[in-house]
């Protein structure tokens, strides 16, 4: 038997046409209608405006229904109980006016959608354009960028040189507050207005120099090669600050790296190793045994995070001197990802991607741990760094609040 939502297979309208429920087939042409289409499918609603042709599954559009019983608006919560919907519900009634389109469901309920809404809100919308626009830089392109430090009184008082610092910083990931005091205090004052500290085992301020005082090859005078902090957490930190308050000595140097940068080159030259990297999962782990320190942390994810209806890349993990055994994997995969691996490091350890900093007292450097790798050069003397993690979630939550996408 043919089921109702049969009889409704591709039914169609455009603009101001009403289809009723029974029809079998209905096809309007109003000629300055063009810019909206709509067909009812079998499995699901085509709708064509704004240039897209955007599928919408049935249950989705009854899901997000935003009237005031399916939804409440003051606090943008969903009322509505998603498991009560049958999984086979199709709409009785449609129609599309200038800027909505209207359902009516079986038991009654009308639910209205805005037309720019509904491209916003579609899969099609979502995979136009990146989450976040980034700018993808080596030493020349972000040297070249001349992009300004913000400059600690104004940074404190004023939004539009936050609101620029922190477009800088979501575009590029690294950016500069100077004339910062050279405090430990001042260097957490800096750091409230962008987000919130994330504690760890190091502490919530963190201030040290090469006094070994933790088992960590980051408390000596050695040489750091690129790396994000942090690889063995599940959810790495997402913001790195360094405020150096002191140094008498030599060396010393931070270098920066774009970490997506290399990996848009994985991918433009070799998918294969790019769907390794972002396909397989890889322990990094965190062994302290050390001055009254125990600690053991274990974080499991690909080297490459990614989006997977656009292979955006989110986070990158990159940290070889905390990765762990690797046993998630058979050998000849693993054979496979070595390769993979060695293409993404020839990649970073370009030197026309690297990016030399000599940290100052005074001048607070933010570092998006989930794109930009560090690392420094070996130094001499006393050197004493301040500085914190934060969360990604409340610089991001800052930015958006300043109107920037984000
Ligand atoms: C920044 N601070 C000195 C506190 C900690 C350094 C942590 C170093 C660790 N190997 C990692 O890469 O996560
Ligand atoms: O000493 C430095 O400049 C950075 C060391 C480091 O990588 C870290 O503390 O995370
Ligand atoms: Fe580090």
């Amino acid at each position: 038997m043919m089921s109702l939502a049969r009889t409704f297979t591709r039914l169609r309208g455009t603009l101001q046409s009403v289809s009723q429920a029974g029809c079998k087939q209905t096809s309007n042409t109003i000629p300055q209608a063009a810019a909206c289409n709509w067909q009812l499918l079998d499995d699901c609603f085509e709708l064509s405006y704004g240039g897209l042709v955007m599928h919408f599954d049935y249950v989705w559009l009854r899901d997000h229904c935003r009237s005031a019983s399916c939804y409440n608006s003051k606090t943008n919560q969903r009322n509505l109980d998603t498991a009560s919907i049958d999984l086979g519900i199709r709409p009785l009634k449609t129609r599309v006016d200038e800027e909505n389109l209207f359902l009516t469901w079986p038991d009654g309920h009308v639910t209205r959608y805005s037309l720019p809404w509904l491209v916003d809100s579609s899969f099609k919308g979502q995979k136009q354009s990146a989450v976040q626009p980034r700018i993808l830089w080596n030493s020349d392109i972000y040297t070249n960028a001349k992009l300004p430090s913000a400059s600690w009184e104004k940074f404190m008082s004023c939004d539009e040189e936050l609101k620029r610092f922190l477009r800088n910083f979501l575009l590029y990931g690294i950016a500069f507050v100077e004339d910062v005091p050279a405090t430990v205090d001042a260097t957490e004052t800096v750091t409230q207005r962008v987000g919130l500290i994330r504690e760890t085992m190091y502490g919530r301020m963190w201030n040290f120099t090469s006094d070994f005082s933790r088992g960590d090859t980051a408390y000596t005078k050695l040489a750091l090669d690129r790396h994000t902090d942090t690889s063995y957490f599940q959810e790495p930190c997402g913001i790195q600050v360094f405020h150096c308050l002191r140094h008498e000595g030599t060396g010393g140097r931070t270098l920066l790296v774009d970490g997506f940068y290399a990996a848009e080159k994985v991918l433009q030259q070799s998918p294969e190793n790019f769907e390794l990297l972002s396909r397989i999962p890889i322990k990094h782990e965190y062994i302290e045994n050390q001055n009254n320190h125990r600690n053991h942390m274990i974080g499991i994810g690909p080297l490459l995070s990614v989006y997977p209806w656009n292979n955006e890349v989110y986070m990158i993990r990159y940290n070889n001197y905390d990765r762990a055994a690797i046993n998630t994997i058979p050998h000849d995969v693993t054979h496979r990802w070595y390769v993979a691996h060695r293409q993404l490091t020839a990649e970073l350890r370009k030197p026309e991607n690297e990016l030399w900093v000599k940290l100052k007292p005074g001048k607070v450097l933010f570092i998006d741990n989930w794109r930009v790798l560090h690392g420094r050069e070996s130094f001499t003397g006393l050197r004493q760094l301040c500085g914190c993690y934060l969360t990604r979630d409340d610089m991001v939550n800052t930015a958006r609040s300043l109107g920037l996408q984000a």
